[in-house]
């Protein structure tokens, strides 16, 4: 099990602050979709360029382009590379292209996806290596969170691995851990505390 930390809205210099004092408590380092968006591929050769042994996932969130979208991910140092659960399966089938041509891994974002139980058998046929579950950050507040549909996915892979994201807090992580996925992703509960290494170090103590 991997503790993921997802870095969405903080600068780059106070990331590699987070990840310094994070070190040994977190697996991946998550350039996430908004940082993206502000300062596209940079972070991804910055993590890697200071933190050799973190994985580095970008959170592209790909829906179209797969091959060549996860290719400049990839290129630009990512090991793991979002592509969106939604999409076509052309587009899932080029990114996982990219992936064997650069040794990197994809992971597929089942937000939004309504026919969860569907759609993840046909992906799980794919090729990809994780199936994340996703609480939308613009549904969180109505108290939804992403375990029922991690056992939904838990269920019915049989080559991916589960991964959950969306919400992810202390008082939540034992249900997740207990339930299983290869990889948990925590955002806010890590980046918006007081203490971050401590939170890390905490989030990583109840993993298995
Ligand atoms: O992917 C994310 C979200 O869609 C914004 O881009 C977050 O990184 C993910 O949800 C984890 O963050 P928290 O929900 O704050 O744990």
């Amino acid at each position: 099990m991997k503790l993921q930390v997802a870095l969405d809205t903080l600068t780059l210099e106070d990331c590699l602050t987070l990840l310094e004092e994070t070190k040994g408590s977190v697996d991946i380092a998550e350039v996430g979709t908004p940082f993206i968006i502000e300062e596209g591929m940079r972070p991804v050769r910055e993590f890697k360029k200071h933190f050799p042994d973190i994985e580095v996932l970008a959170d592209a969130k790909i829906m179209d382009a797969g091959e060549l979208e996860a290719e400049t991910a990839f290129k630009a140092g990512a090991d793991i590379v979002t592509v969106l659960g939604a999409s076509n399966d052309e587009t899932i089938l080029g990114a996982v292209k990219a992936a064997k041509k650069y040794h990197g891994k994809i992971m597929i974002d089942m937000i939004a996806v309504k026919n969860l139980e569907e759609r993840t058998k046909e992906i799980d046929a794919m090729g990809v290596d994780y199936i994340c579950v996703h609480t939308a950050f613009d549904v969180q507040s109505s108290g939804k969170d992403p375990l029922d549909e991690l056992k939904i996915v838990n269920r019915v892979i049989q080559h991916a691995q589960s991964a959950v994201a969306g919400g992810v807090k202390l008082s939540t992580i034992d249900a997740i851990v207990e339930e299983g996925a290869g990889i948990i992703v925590v955002g806010g509960a890590i980046c918006n505390a007081q203490a971050r290494a401590e939170a890390a170090k905490e989030m990583k103590r109840h993993l298995r």
